[in-house]
């Protein structure tokens, strides 16, 4: 007799399995024949059968078992739940976009369509923060509010007309309840500095960090989203996925991970990101979704020394498996409580190490630095264009933690990736692990 129990859910609207999809399956034997006796709700009762057809049935069993459980892993209707009471006088919840770049944009016209379709529970604008520059002469949030498009980090995509773009910090957050952190990580304590001027952030408000990056001070080391609920007080998730903006802003389909501290906020983020070509799935796991956005970018760098090198597939992905256990172990030794099926099983994990190492921005200039051996910041300049490079300073970050720590003989893969970064190493001796 053998069962297959499907395990409890944690909680609705999170990446787990509903009872209700369980299969039992129960083996009885004769001398004569072996019979088999199924269970199961998805194909409607019991069914009795000899050894003959009981191969195909099982194969029948085990496919409906399988769909079911994939459906019972997607929260089963996050749109018609009734949503948290906002703080607002309004009794809606208001969503405020701090960060404009190429995934501030993307996440800002998300956000603004979601919001539009619900106006019952959301106020339908949503301010972006834009700091201002020149683009053709005019200012970029004259450009944005006018032509609904951002023409110097996103050109080309259409953004909805209820997005508005606003270039002062502290009116961008003014009466919102959900805000959206989603500036480069080294432009964060600017920011926060703004915001704790008393009056500025709402009472009661949520936050959500986007960023990729972790904070360090000597021994110490913490998430953004730690990071900005100690400075403001209020709660905050984090959001990270294989995710690069441009493709998420054509609205080619990908997955994104919310982790999220209570049920509340994980039903709030959820609907406020989630979309048919952007599936969020939630957890409760904020440190491990920070931490492996942070430290795919490490390893991102050391997939573009690969590609520098002219090596091909075996070693890109020889460095994405010791670069993912590295990230778990890091993660679990200096985070615990965070869970290694962030890494495992969710975009935030195996999913954006892939993208990142093979599309994304620290990969391409880690190849072209291989190849031209310019300083990061001209490499930077050239190849980015004004977006920012984030994988070089966690990459020098988590290398002189690890020191402080005297932990770096136990990750090899980052400590090499700083010292050709950084220290001169010849490439091929990133592979001294
Ligand atoms: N671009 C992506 O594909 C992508 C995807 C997922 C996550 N992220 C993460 O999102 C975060 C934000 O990245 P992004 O792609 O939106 O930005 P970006 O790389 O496009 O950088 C441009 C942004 O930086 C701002 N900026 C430049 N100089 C500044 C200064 N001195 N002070 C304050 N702001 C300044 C600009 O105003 C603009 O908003 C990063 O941590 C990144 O790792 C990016
Ligand atoms: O272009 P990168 O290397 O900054 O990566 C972008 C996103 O983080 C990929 O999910």
């Amino acid at each position: 007799m053998s069962n297959i129990i499907a395990p409890t859910p944690q909680r609705p609207g999170v990446s787990s399995v509903s009872s209700s999809s369980s299969v039992q399956l129960e083996d009885k034997m004769s001398n004569v024949n072996i019979a088999s006796t199924f269970t199961t709700p998805a194909l409607g009762g019991e069914i009795e059968m000899t050894r003959f057809d009981r191969k195909c049935h099982v194969e029948t069993l085990l496919t409906s078992y399988v769909d079911t459980l994939t459906a019972a892993t997607r929260p089963p209707s996050p749109l018609a739940s009734p949503l948290p009471t906002s703080p607002l006088a309004s009794g809606k919840h208001k969503v405020a976009i701090v960060g404009s770049g190429s995934w501030g944009t993307a996440l800002a016209k998300i956000a603004a369509e979601n919001i539009a379709a619900r106006p019952d529970e959301f106020e339908p604008e949503v301010r972006m923060w834009v700091r201002e520059k020149q683009v053709h002469g005019r200012n970029l949030t004259e450009v944005i509010n006018t032509t609904h498009k951002n023409e110097r980090y996103l050109p080309d995509i259409k953004l909805p007309k209820n997005l508005v773009a606003v270039g002062q910090l502290k009116k961008v957050v003014e009466g919102a309840s959900l805000i959206v952190f989603v500036v480069p990580h080294q432009f964060l304590h600017t920011v926060l500095f703004e915001f704790q001027t008393p009056g500025v952030i709402t009472p009661g408000a949520r936050a959500v960090s986007a960023i990729k990056g972790v904070e360090v001070n000597g021994t110490d080391i913490s998430t953004f989203a730690a990071l900005i609920e100690n400075k403001l007080d209020i709660p905050c998730s984090a959001l990270s996925g294989a995710n690069v903006a441009l493709e998420v802003a054509r609205e080619q389909f990908c997955e994104t991970t919310i982790g999220c501290p209570t049920h509340d906020d994980s039903l709030l983020w959820h609907a406020v990101f989630n979309a048919k070509k952007f599936q969020v799935q939630t957890v409760e796991d904020v440190s491990g979704v920070s931490l492996a956005g942070a430290l795919k970018n490490v390893v991102a760098l050391a997939a573009g020394f690969v590609d520098g090198m002219k090596l091909g597939g075996n070693t890109k992905a020889a460095i994405i498996r010791i670069g993912l256990k590295e990230m778990a172990e890091f993660t679990a030794e200096f985070f615990p409580g965070s869970q290694l099926s962030t890494f495992t099983n969710e975009s935030a994990g195996v999913a954006d190490l892939i993208t990142t190492c093979t599309g994304g921005r620290n990969a391409k200039c880690a190849k072209d630095f291989i190849r031209t051996g310019r300083p990061w910041e001209a490499i930077e300049r050239d190849l980015l264009k004004g977006q920012k490079l984030q994988g070089t300073a966690t990459a020098e970050e988590v290398y002189n933690f690890l020191v402080t720590r005297k932990r770096t003989h136990a990750y090899p893969l980052f400590v090499q990736t700083y010292k050709v970064a950084f220290e001169g190493l010849a490439p091929d001796q990133l592979f001294e692990l």
